[in-house]
């Protein structure tokens, strides 16, 4: 590739960093930059794991200043590496259901930004309420139950926005925060997801929503492709109130690709950006995961950053209060299937931190990941009377099953008969494998559905590969046990860039957005330039024999496990 090529740049904006990633046409990466928002920040703005907490009310957020601050300094990180001057095109994924609202000044600040001053200062009077609601945010559960009642069962509301009501989506959001600051919600002229508000950044004018990522709110019918009106007039509170919602929401952009317009000059003038470069849609960080790799029917994704998501993409849209269904980012008429569990990356460094302490200059999952390889699966030994380990490692209140926080360890025979409540527990290190086995566990019985026999074998119904990304994908142990109780065929993989899936989904999303033919799918334009090599590396074989069977086994013990702390746990209304 010439030294004077085009360039693309993807951004991550999630939980606890920003990061940006610069790539060629032909797909190679040439620069990475990230700010960690708690090293970097974390003192200035009290942020931990990079939110608030204001637990009473069960609220989670994150001080949007603060990105912007963020994205100053990714810049200047990434102009030291890589001449911005030389990227054509732009895209990003962000974390998903958060949301930015926009005050009456929105417009005006965002078009008259000057080079010489940095972003957040610039844009501190554009917004009306001055934090986003973060995907962790749990203040919502009595939104929750009247978005669920209003087509009169979950499964009614799952089958028109994808999803049952959930509390970190962003209608529900909506709904209470007009309630709770009504002025706030007066005063706000427009509502954008995170990935909208960061491409509105980039444009100096307020962005659409994306069509993937707007089906994060509980607001948009999928199958109608339209807003809903029946949820805006619940969310915004009456039907003289649905017109003022709708304008704040604005249009949702069709297309995944294209531009939505050239970048603002203060980008020019301030970091030399050519003011050709384009600004192709953002997505959520999920949506651009599964854009990061051609993949193909039957793959799976498993996502392990701060959340743990496991991810495939469909032509089948069958929704079920249990999962989400979001349209596909590029590709219309196919679907992205979603699981999502808070208790992801930061529950696994609890188990983690209950164990002995490592020595300086140790890696701090050594400990963890020994334990987790030594102990055999679901800490069965050889003896019959020995019993399967089960366990529910729940630091914050979860989202697939709705149980409140807690933690629960249950045993059962080999034959998944005589579950019980393991009323002594077992040793700290035990937990290590048995927390990876019960998230892979749930994976497995949710997406039980979506999988089948693979042709030409007589092996059993599993995933193809599993791609492992994210912070949680650097780890041998966790990847290992996952592929145990998982499965796939062809084994376990993890991306080069393994923690900055999203970002690179982002940046072949602005590859495509800008290069494609007429008529040209993603799958069809990055199937051709993207090399295996190089790209991702087999990190484990995936389906063993025998192994695969065990956990099937069990999998009917472990959903009766969780029905029946369901039953004690279940979150509600009253514990916020
Ligand atoms: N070697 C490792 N083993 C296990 N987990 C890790 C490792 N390195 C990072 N992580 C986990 O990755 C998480 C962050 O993942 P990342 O994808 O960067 O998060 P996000 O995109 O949500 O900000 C951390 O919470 C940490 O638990
Ligand atoms: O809520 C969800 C998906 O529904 C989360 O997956 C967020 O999108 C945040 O992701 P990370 O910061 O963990 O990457």
């Amino acid at each position: 590739m010439a030294d004077d090529g085009p360039l693309y740049l993807g951004f991550d904006l999630s939980t606890q960093q920003l990061k940006a990633i610069v790539i060629q046409s032909d797909l190679q990466v040439v620069a990475e930059a990230k700010v960690d928002f708690d090293q970097d920040l974390g003192s200035k703005y009290g942020v931990y794991k990079g939110v608030l907490v204001k637990e009473e009310e069960g609220e989670v957020f994150a001080p949007v200043a603060m990105w912007l601050e963020a994205l100053d300094i990714v810049l200047q990180r990434l102009e030291a590496k890589t001449p911005l001057g030389r990227i054509k095109g732009i895209s990003g994924s962000c974390q998903q259901h958060g949301s930015v609202f926009w005050g009456r000044m929105a417009e005006h600040c965002l078009a008259s930004m000057e080079p010489e001053k940095p972003i957040y200062l610039q844009l501190l009077a554009a917004f009306s309420h001055h934090v986003a609601p973060n995907w962790q945010d749990h203040s919502t559960q009595a939104e929750c139950e009247e978005l669920d009642a209003k087509f009169e069962t979950a499964e009614k509301l799952a089958q028109i926005t994808g999803s049952s009501a959930h509390h970190r989506f962003t209608g529900s959001q909506i709904m209470r925060l007009k309630r709770k600051i009504p002025f706030m919600y007066e005063y706000t002229s427009r509502i954008s997801l995170v990935s909208s508000f960061l491409a509105s950044v980039f444009i100096g004018t307020v962005a659409p929503m994306d069509i993937s990522d707007v089906c994060g709110m509980n607001l948009w019918d999928i199958p109608g492709n339209c807003w809903s009106e029946p949820l805006l007039e619940l969310v915004s509170g009456g039907k003289e109130e649905v017109e003022g919602l709708r304008i704040r929401l604005g249009d949702v952009r069709q297309d995944g690709g294209g531009s939505l317009g050239p970048i603002s000059s203060y980008f020019v003038k301030r970091y030399g950006f050519s003011p050709e470069c384009q600004i192709a849609p953002f997505t959520g960080d999920n949506p651009a995961t599964i854009l990061a790799l051609p993949l193909r029917p039957l793959d799976a994704i498993v996502s392990l950053g701060t959340s743990t998501t496991f991810l495939m993409s469909t032509p089948v849209y069958k929704p079920d209060p249990s999962y989400h269904f979001f349209n596909h980012p590029t590709t219309p008429g196919q679907y992205m299937f979603m699981l999502c569990y808070k208790n992801g990356g930061l529950a696994r460094e609890k188990v983690r931190d209950a164990l002995p302490k490592p020595q300086e200059g140790e890696d701090p999952w050594a400990r963890f990941n020994k334990q987790a390889l030594r102990t055999r699966p679901l800490g069965l030994t050889p003896s019959a009377a020995s019993r399967a380990k089960l366990g529910l490692y729940f630091y914050l209140p979860e989202i697939v099953p709705n149980i409140r926080a807690g933690t629960w360890r249950y045993t059962c025979n080999a034959d998944g008969t005589g579950l019980k409540e393991a009323e002594q527990g077992w040793p700290a290190d035990t937990d290590a494998r048995i927390i990876i086995e019960s998230q892979a566990l749930s994976m497995r019985l949710r997406s039980q559905n979506l999988v089948s026999k693979p042709e030409g074998t007589e092996l059993p119904a599993q995933p193809r590969r599993i791609y492992l990304v994210g912070g949680g994908s650097l780890n041998p142990a966790i990847a290992r046990v996952i592929g145990d109780v998982l499965g796939g065929t062809e084994g376990v993989y993890k991306l080069d860039v393994g923690g900055n899936a999203c970002a690179l989904g982002g940046a072949y999303k602005a590859v495509w957005a800008l290069e494609r033919a007429e008529g040209e799918t993603f799958d069809e334009l990055i199937g051709k330039r993207w090399k295996e090599e190089g790209a991702i590396q087999k990190f484990g074989d995936g389906y063993k024999e025998g192994v695969f069977e065990q956990y099937g086994i069990v999998l009917g013990a472990f959903e009766e496990m969780e029905k029946s702390i369901l039953k004690v746990a279940r979150n509600t209304s009253s514990e916020f």
